[in-house]
């Protein structure tokens, strides 16, 4: 084993750590260096690059007499590697800028209270002297949210709560424990365990994070199912901020009393103040703890399986689901094993692969963890091996369980390790409904490699793995890490891939985190996910407890410099307001963006996209448009000449519904002349002069309803395509050639083609010319409807409108109706109303008044850009669907299609194919060679030809 190393040699710190805490600790890894040359062409024998010990700090800003107040308090150091030590969290960023030591700012200073009274004390001093605080637990924080704020210019210190870390009371009755917030996990579960009970609340980093960092990132440990996350588990908290302390007055399990203010502290992230004491509910230690495996045929069967078990709430207090990447880097984690083991193993092995028949390339692992009484134990297991044997699983044994959870204890270590040896890694995660679960895992990977094909990054690993579940979902941890060596600033390029997988993730209906939080990570996506209210709620609730800033992390939705702009104090910047219409403008598109999104896999063309996708996002986005009262104010708003109009509400209502009107003789000649305003004069009473306007209030159903009928043809589509080419293309489609296109995959797809007869997909193509016949009819029909809507006003409205922008008319032009500007005839900003009432004497009266129409603005332009548009769209899909029955029915044309998707492949090859397909299998070839990836794409044809060849079994 010439690769092979031993953990134990390693000088590295965090090696060291690995080699004392773990089951790996002291052993040889045979496999690890060889997947890793492998997988990420590391280069071994390389000398390691470690870095050295800084030399030289940035100055402290801490005025003296401050620090001598601070240290009346608690014990307070200005030390360099001190406050180096609590500049950063675990970031691949904070990794980087660590081992070079370039933060741009790190503390000024690091205290250490050890009781609730003293942070009272020096939260006093920061607002009364106007200093920073940061609020540091354990520093394993993943989302940048210790890291001090660049801009920062007042002194910063840190507030380290190790010191806080006494268990203050436990109630054996009431099952709870009073506990400061330093403590951290470790120490508290062994305090606890030492008592027979245990909090259960284990994340993968409980080693060094603390109960207070836990409350602040609200996080989530493994054994979730049984004790919950820690929102579960809290019952009361005590924070210290600027404006006092808050703090529930009772102790109680529940209360009806909203909002639950404590849950503004959860997930807080330091930025309101510091959570000093926390009541936790404890439970009795378990008599029994197994660790069980299970292996599933592939990914799919295990996340369904994860689903089940969910869904029947069969839980055990972890359960998670490794991919095929992941469960082959952790095989690369075995030890040296003995001689029986390595038997046993080849045992297994051959169980696995030879009598189970499962793939080595695509089966995955699910670890379980199951605590409680021996019984119960025993037939929950029983129960989840039942499950797991519907979906094709077969128990694996304890030992594969207990090493699936070391190994996600130890991954991070690996992590520090591998940036010795040009490779960076980070993990990242999310939670997703289970109906998405699915599709996420397989888009983010996708997103992954193409962005990883896209900048030139050649040996890489993502992989993932579920690891927490819910009724309504599951959580997904993505592991992904490069080869840096062609890379001058590989963080940046990580940064750049993994925010690329976060948008895929958010598109593909993930959350911003499950629990890693937000920090100044994932702050672009904070607004998107807590809607705007959302976020003024949480500037409402710094302003109140936090109104000076003290504590200016500037994670979330906070900034990061010295003044808080982002609090609700610059409400009155003059800029805001534009600012905030353009958002409003934005959020309000961003509903409709899916139909912009690029399928993964196409299944039909670019004109079939123009009406479903396109047409149905203008449609929709014209339909809020016109909705949207916040953009253009109410849409009618009638004046009169008399304040005594108490009931205007009513005018209003009244003049939208039962007509508008305006007239064709008051149009003539020159505004605020001969005429009040064009179209609104005195009544000439002749009915045919005046032009009602009654459409105003149905525009924004007709809309609706179009792009409902222009969705149609596509939903057909998508029933009859059924998945198909989703199925047969979607692993082959990514632009990165892969080398290791599987063997039974090509097999696959030429089996798919040649063993079906020349006809059986012929009804698949029918149907896609069908609805493309769907399309142009639906377009022509929509032109006509929406003449019928207006009038007869649309069949003509495009071109009169161009007519006159092309050569303007002015007043005294202006001689009959037909030559005023279109949008003012159709389209009026401003009209006559009149209603009837009775006067005193019981006359009726007629009133006048004097209507403005705001919404035609818009309507005026949506209807001109419809015109062109619908136009356009007739045109082509009147030329599509000519094209398309010119295709079917010509073989040489449907050879030329095919040349042109393939390069450097001989025409008579390709005509033998076209030759003895039928139009149908030649339509599934031809979208297969708009989604395949193009080597694959081309072999596949080589393919076909040679199975042609050599099989005469499939004939025309
Ligand atoms: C290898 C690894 C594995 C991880 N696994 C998990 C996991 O399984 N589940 C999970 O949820 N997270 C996980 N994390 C993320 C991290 O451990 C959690 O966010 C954790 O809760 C942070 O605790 P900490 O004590 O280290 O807080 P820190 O990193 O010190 O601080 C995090 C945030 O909390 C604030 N804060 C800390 N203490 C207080 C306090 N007393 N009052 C007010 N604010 C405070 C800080 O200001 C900061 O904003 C992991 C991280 C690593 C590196």
């Amino acid at each position: 084993m010439q690769h092979a190393q031993k953990v134990q040699n390693s000088n590295f710190v965090s090696a060291a750590a690995l080699t004392l805490r773990y089951l790996l600790g002291g052993k040889t890894l045979p496999h690890f260096i060889p997947w890793a040359v492998q997988n990420l062409n590391i280069d071994a024998s390389k000398q390691r690059k470690i870095p050295a010990v800084p030399s030289s700090y940035q100055e402290s800003r801490l005025p003296h007499h401050v620090r001598q107040e601070l240290e009346a308090i608690a014990p307070l150091s200005i030390e360099g590697m001190d406050r180096l030590i609590r500049a950063h969290g675990q970031t691949l960023s904070d990794m980087a800028r660590l081992r070079t030591n370039t933060f741009p700012r790190i503390p000024d200073a690091v205290i250490w209270p050890d009781c609730h009274e003293h942070v009272v004390k020096i939260v006093d001093c920061a607002t009364r002297h106007q200093f920073v605080i940061i609020p540091f637990g354990g520093g394993t924080s993943v989302s940048g949210s210790v890291t001090c704020p660049e801009r920062e210019e007042r002194p910063i210190v840190a507030l380290d709560t190790s010191e806080m870390n006494s268990i203050l009371w436990i109630d054996k009755e009431q099952l709870l424990a009073r506990v400061q917030t330093g403590i951290v996990g470790q120490d508290l579960e062994r305090e606890m365990r030492a008592r027979g009970l245990t909090v259960g609340h284990e994340p993968d980093s409980y080693e060094f994070s603390t109960l207070g960092g836990w409350v602040a990132t609200r996080a989530s440990g493994m054994k979730k199912n049984t004790y919950g996350n820690i929102e579960d588990l809290v019952v009361q908290t005590k924070t210290v901020t600027p404006v006092g302390v808050l703090e529930k007055s009772c102790r109680v399990p529940r209360i009806s009393c909203g909002p639950e203010w404590e849950h503004v502290i959860m997930g807080s992230e330091g930025c309101f103040g510091v959570v000093t004491e926390v009541t936790l509910k404890v439970r009795p230690l378990p008599p029994v703890t197994r660790y069980g495996s299970l292996v599933f045929p592939g990914w799919e069967a295990g996340v369904r399986f994860e689903r089940e078990v969910a869904e029947l709430r069969l839980q055990p207090a972890s359960i998670r689901l490794m991919d095929n990447d992941q469960f082959r880097f952790g095989l690369a984690l075995k030890t040296e094993t003995t001689w029986g083991g390595v038997i046993l193993d080849g045992l297994k092995h051959f169980y696995i692969t030879r009598i189970k028949g499962f793939d080595p390339a695509s089966l995955c692992v699910v670890t379980l963890l199951i605590e409680g009484h021996a019984e119960e134990v025993a037939e929950r297991e029983r129960r989840l091996n039942a499950i797991a044997a519907k979906y094709g699983g077969v128990p694996a044994g304890a030992a594969n369980g207990e090493r699936g959870y070391t190994f996600t204890f130890v991954i991070a270590y690996i992590r520090d390790l591998a940036l010795d040896y040009d490779v960076v890694a980070e993990s990242f995660e999310t939670s997703v409904p289970w109906d998405r679960t699915l599709a996420l895992c397989a888009g983010v990977k996708r997103r992954v490699r193409d962005e990883c094909a896209r900048r030139g990054v050649t040996h890489y690993h993502i992989s993932c793995r579920l690891t927490q579940t819910y009724d309504a979902g599951c959580c997904i941890y993505f592991y992904f890490g490069f080869n840096t060596s062609a890379f001058k600033d590989p963080v940046t390029v990580y940064e750049e891939i993994e925010e690329a997988a976060r948008d895929e993730i958010i598109d593909c209906g993930g959350s911003i985190s499950h629990h890693h939080g937000v920090g100044k990570l994932r702050k672009k996506w904070y607004t998107d996910t807590v809607s705007e209210p959302g976020r003024r709620l949480l500037l409402a609730a710094k302003q109140t407890l936090d109104p000076d800033n003290i504590f200016a992390l500037g994670n979330m939705a906070f900034n990061e410099g010295n003044q808080e702009e982002t609090s609700i104090k610059i409400l009155a910047n003059p800029i805001r307001p534009v600012c905030c219409f353009c958002l409003k403008m934005i959020n309000l598109f961003m509903p409709f963006r899916a139909f912009l999104k690029f399928d993964n896999v196409c299944t039909d063309n670019n004109v079939f996209q123009m009406h479903y996708k396109v047409t149905v996002f203008m449609l929709l986005v014209s339909a809020l448009l016109v909705t949207s009262k916040q953009f253009f104010g109410e849409p009618i708003h009638c004046m009169t000449d008399s304040d005594k109009d108490k009931d205007i509400d009513a005018v209003n209502s009244y003049c939208w519904i039962y007509g508008i009107y305006t007239l064709k003789s008051q149009f003539v000649g020159k505004e605020g002349v001969h005429n009040a305003y064009l179209g609104v004069g005195p009544d000439s009473n002749k009915e045919d002069d005046k032009i009602k306007h009654t459409y105003y209030q149905w525009v924004c159903f007709v809309l609706l309803g179009q792009s409902v009928m222009f969705y149609t043809p596509r939903y057909l589509w998508k029933i009859w395509e059924g998945g198909r080419l989703k199925t047969l293309a979607s692993d082959l489609t990514s632009p990165m050639v892969t080398k290791d296109w599987p063997e039974y995959r090509r097999g696959e797809l030429v089996c798919y083609l040649t063993h079906s007869s020349m006809y059986s997909h012929n009804m698949y193509a029918l149907r896609y010319a069908f609805c493309e016949i769907l399309n142009l009819i639906n377009v022509v029909g929509q032109i006509f409807l929406l003449d019928v809507f207006l009038d007869g006003a649309f069949r003509n409205y495009g071109a009169a409108v161009a007519a006159f922008t092309h050569t303007p008319r002015i007043p005294a032009d202006m001689t009959d109706f037909v030559s005023v500007n279109p949008m003012d005839q159709f389209f009026p900003k401003l009209t006559k109303c009149f209603l009837r009432r009775y006067g005193p004497s019981g006359t009726i009266e007629v009133r006048d008044r004097l209507c403005v129409l705001p919404l035609n603005l818009v309507n005026e332009k949506i209807f001109v850009v419809l015109w062109f548009w619908l136009l356009m769209l007739t045109f082509v899909s009147a030329l599509a669907v000519l094209f398309r029955v010119l295709v079917f029915s010509a073989r040489p044309l449907r050879t030329v299609m095919i040349m042109g998707q393939v390069r450097n492949v001989k025409r008579s090859i390709v005509s033998s194919i076209v030759k003895r397909f039928g139009f149908g299998n030649w339509f599934i070839l031809y979208l297969l060679g708009k989604n395949l990836n193009p080597r694959i794409y081309k072999e596949l044809i080589l393919e076909l030809c040679k199975e042609m060849e050599h099989n005469n079994t499939f004939t025309v």
